[in-house]
C-alpha cells in the first residue's frame, strides 16, 4: 500500500540520516527532565491539556471552526486541562511580505481571553504541515511559497505530500538551501516578534512553539537541525527576546525519525532569558501506518517509547530545557488504543514532562463524543495529576486499579505555596493537609515546605 511505499522511503531516509549520529543515534538519558517552567509562585508546573485545532489549518480566518468557549469550559471542568496548544497559520498573520493582520490577531486574542478565564495557559504554535496551501499544505502564505511552479499535487496518504517536487522546492528556497531566497527566515522571524510584541504582558500566554514539525525539504534530517533549523530558532529567539524578555520559547526537533524516537541533532539555543523549552511530538511507526497497539505491534511500539524517552531526554539536557510532549495522538477504534494512551501517560509521567493530546477535533481520534461529553480515551486523559509542585517533582505514579495518585518531591522551603492536584472526582490525601474544591476539581495540599515529601491522593 501506499502507506509502506512512504515507510519504505522514509525508513529508508531515516536509516541514513540516523546512521551518521555515532552508531544509529541512540543516546543515554534516562531520567527526568533537569527543567521545569514554573508558575508566578514557584512551583514546578506539570502541563496537560489538549491541541486546538486542526479545523483551523484551513479556517479561511485561521481559528478553529468545530470548537467554542463551552468546550473549552469542558477543558478545565473534564479534563482538567491547565494547558492549551493554539494553533496558529503565518498565511493569516502575514498575508503581505512585512504586512500583519491585526485583525487575525484580535481573533486569536479573543480565544486568549477564553482560555485566560479558565485558568488555562496558552502556548501559540506557529503551526505548518506540507508548508502551505499553495502546495497543498497548511501554515505559510502565498507570497513565501517559492515552488518554482513546481507541481505539488495532494497526496493519500497526505504525508507524501511533503516529498512532492513542488513542496520540496518550497522548503529548499525558505531553508535557502538554493541560495535563492535568503529573506524568508527573516520575515519569519520578525512575523514571531510581531505575535510576542502582542502578547508578551499577558499572563495568560505560556510562551511560543516556534514551528510545528520542521521538514529540512532535501536536506539530509541531521544536517538539517544542526544547521538551518537550529539557525532559524535563534534568530527567532534573537528577534522575539528584543521584544519579549519573559514568555517560554519552545523548539522542535524534526518529525521524521524523533516522532518515531531517533536522536535529534538540534544544536543548544542562547537565550538571554534562559527560558528555551523543548515540545517534541510522539508518533510510533507501527500506528502511523493504521496499526494498533496489540501483539508484535504493542513490542515495537513500547520500543519506541522507551527510545524516545531515552533521546528527547538527553535532548533536553543539552539544553536545560523543560520537556513538554507537543502532540501524541492516535484513533481510538485500533485496538489497545485506550492502552497506548495509558502507556504515554505513565511515560511521560516518569520523564517529568507535560503532555498535549492532537487534538480537539471532532474525529476517532477525539476526547469529545458527539454531545461533547468524554470519550473513552477523553476518560482515560481525564486522570488525577499534580498540576503545580512547590519543589523538584521525583515520582508522580497514577495506578488507576487501585485509583491512587502517589507523588514523591523535594520540597523547596523558598516556595511558599501548596501542592495542587486535579482530581476528576473528590479524593482524600495523606502526607498532607488536604482542601477539596469541588467546582474546579483542586485538590489543594500543605505539607511541610522541606526535605522529600510523599503525598498519596486516592480518590473516593
Ligand atoms: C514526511 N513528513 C515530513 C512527515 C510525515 C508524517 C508526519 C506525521 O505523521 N505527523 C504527525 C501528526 N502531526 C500533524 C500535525 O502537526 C498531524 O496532522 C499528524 O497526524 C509529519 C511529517
Amino acid at each position: 500500500s501506499s502507506r509502506l511505499v512512504l515507510a519504505g522511503a522514509l525508513g529508508l531516509t531515516l536509516a541514513l540520516g540516523a546512521y551518521t549520529l555515532d552508531g544509529w543515534g541512540r543516546e543515554a538519558g534516562n531520567g527526568v527532565a533537569p527543567r521545569f517552567v514554573t508558575d508566578a509562585q514557584g512551583r514546578s508546573l506539570i502541563l496537560h491539556g489538549l491541541n486546538t485545532q486542526s479545523s483551523a489549518k484551513s479556517a479561511p480566518d485561521g481559528v478553529p471552526t468545530a470548537y467554542d468557549e463551552e468546550f473549552v469550559e469542558a477543558e478545565r471542568d473534564l479534563l482538567g486541562s491547565n494547558v492549551v496548544r493554539f494553533l496558529l497559520q503565518w498565511r493569516s498573520l502575514e498575508p503581505a511580505p512585512g504586512r500583519y493582520d491585526e485583525a487575525y490577531l484580535d481573533r486569536v486574542d479573543s480565544w486568549v481571553r477564553w482560555y485566560a478565564e479558565r485558568d488555562i495557559l496558552v502556548l501559540l504554535d506557529m503551526h505548518q504541515d506540507i508548508y502551505g496551501p499553495a502546495v497543498n499544505g497548511n501554515g505559510a502564505p502565498a507570497w513565501a511559497t517559492k515552488d518554482d511552479g513546481l507541481p505539488a499535487p495532494a497526496q493519500d496518504p497526505w504525508e507524501l505530500g511533503y516529498v512532492q517536487p513542488g513542496t520540496m522546492r518550497a522548503f529548499d528556497h525558505f531553508w535557502n538551501t538554493t541560495g535563492e531566497h535568503p529573506e524568508l527566515r527573516g520575515h519569519y522571524a520578525r512575523a514571531w516578534a510581531h505575535v510576542a510584541k502582542r502578547f508578551a504582558d499577558d499572563p495568560a500566554v505560556l510562551g511560543y512553539d516556534l514551528m510545528n514539525e520542521p521538514w529540512g525539504g532535501s536536506l539530509p534530517g541531521l544536517p538539517f537541525e544542526r544547521g538551518p533549523l537550529s539557525d532559524l530558532y535563534q534568530r527567532t529567539t534573537d528577534e522575539i527576546r528584543k521584544v519579549d524578555r519573559n514568555k517560554w520559547i519552545f523548539v522542535e526537533p524534526r518529525a521524521v525519525g524523533v516522532n518515531w524516537g531517533l536522536a535529534s541533532g538540534l544544536r543548544p539555543i542562547e537565550d538571554p532569558a534562559e527560558k528555551i523549552g523543548y515540545a517534541p511530538h510522539l508518533y510510533p511507526l507501527p500506528l502511523d501506518l493504521g496499526n494498533g497497539y496489540t501483539g508484535s505491534d504493542r513490542a515495537r511500539i513500547d520500543r519506541t517509547l522507551n527510545a524516545w524517552r531515552d533521546t528527547v531526554t538527553a535532548t533536553a539536557r543539552r539544553q536545560n530545557a523543560p520537556i513538554v510532549l507537543g502532540e501524541y495522538g492516535l484513533d481510538a477504534t485500533k485496538p489497545g488504543a485506550l492502552d497506548f494512551v495509558d502507556a504515554v501517560s505513565r511515560l511521560t509521567d516518569e520523564m517529568h514532562a507535560g503532555r498535549i493530546y492532537w487534538s480537539s477535533d471532532p474525529s476517532d481520534w477525539s476526547p469529545w463524543t458527539a454531545d461533547r461529553k468524554l470519550s473513552a480515551l477523553g476518560g482515560r486523559l481525564a486522570a488525577p495529576y499534580p498540576r503545580a509542585v512547590p519543589g523538584t517533582p521525583l515520582t508522580n505514579t497514577w495506578d488507576p486499579e487501585t485509583r491512587t495518585l502517589k507523588l514523591v518531591y523535594a520540597a523547596d522551603p523558598d516556595v511558599k505555596a501548596p501542592v495542587e492536584f486535579w482530581l476528576p472526582s473528590e479524593g482524600t490525601v495523606t502526607g498532607g493537609t488536604g482542601t477539596w474544591d469541588e467546582e474546579s476539581g483542586l485538590l489543594t495540599v500543605e505539607a511541610p515546605a522541606t526535605g522529600t515529601q510523599t503525598l498519596t491522593v486516592t480518590l473516593k
